[in-house]
């Protein structure tokens, strides 16, 4: 079995009175690809937002690759290797697709961001330029290029998300509903896509979900939560059986 990639231990976060992630504890090993399930207002988004810095936990620990990056901030942790994709999609909207990824893989680069502004290395800017030019291959926009990312139809901005995701060259990425809005051959070419892009970059995946099936079919493990604690972790087929499952969803709403 291989190392965990991600340890969370005990994770807590508060909101006032309402404890929207409950001393929630798993691991998720390399190479795998981890579904993160239950119903609306479980949790699932908080935690990835306590895993990726963006909000700091009321208490426990996450422990990356062995060490402990609790509450660091989102730039420290992207550059580590955790990158992400939001519910609600963050593209740059009047930025064309090549610009989108540029972005991010400068990022990422030695000169780094600043020097957008100062004039770049040229046979950097051209691996920057090749480097995006295969991401937007990979997710089968190149014919789309120079359009703007508002004018993307829906499934088309998920795909630019999770290529601009990829840009930052991570180890571990983190999905968040990449089907959401998606029409159902979409839903269905998202499976395979992901597997695909799991393999070629060597990713841990982390994807939050609502269309099961989906789930089902991609995942190796998924946790479920609901009210914010964790009521279940295994193979999906267990986890899909299991009576605590069964009642969260039925037995909720
Ligand atoms: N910044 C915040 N301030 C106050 N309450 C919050 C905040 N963020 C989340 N919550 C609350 O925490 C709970 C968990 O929310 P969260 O978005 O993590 O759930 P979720 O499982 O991702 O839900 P969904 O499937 O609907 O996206 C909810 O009750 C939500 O209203």
């Amino acid at each position: 079995m291989s190392a965990p990639v991600l340890q969370i231990r005990g994770l807590t976060r508060r909101f006032g009175g309402l404890i929207a992630v409950n001393n929630v504890s798993f691991e998720v090993q390399e190479g795998e690809i981890f579904g993160l399930i239950g119903p609306n207002g479980a949790g699932k988004t908080t935690l990835f937002n306590l895993m990726t810095g963006l909000t700091p936990p009321s208490s426990g620990t996450l422990l990356y690759h062995g060490a402990d990056i609790t509450a660091q901030p989102p730039h420290t942790i992207a550059e580590k290797g955790i990158a992400r994709t939001f519910q609600n999609i963050r593209l740059f909207r009047s930025l064309s697709a090549l610009e989108n990824i540029k972005i991010a893989r400068h990022a990422r680069t030695r000169a780094g961001l600043l020097a957008g502004v100062f004039g770049r290395d040229r046979a950097e800017e051209r691996t920057v330029d090749e480097r995006a030019w295969a991401l937007l291959d990979l997710v089968g926009l190149s014919s789309k290029a120079g359009q703007e990312a508002q004018n993307f139809s829906y499934g088309d901005q998920r795909r630019l998300e999770i290529a601009r995701a990829l840009a930052t060259d991570p180890q571990v990425l983190l999905l968040d509903e990449p089907a959401a809005g998606m029409n159902t051959s979409e839903k269905g070419e998202l499976t395979a896509f992901i597997r695909r892009v799991q393999q070629e970059f060597r990713l841990t995946v982390l994807v939050i979900e609502h269309h099961v099936p989906l789930v089902m079919k991609l995942c190796d493990r998924v946790a479920v939560l609901n009210f914010g604690e964790l009521i279940a972790v295994g193979d999906p087929a267990s986890v899909q059986r299991d009576p605590k499952v069964i009642e969260a969803y039925l037995g909720g709403s």
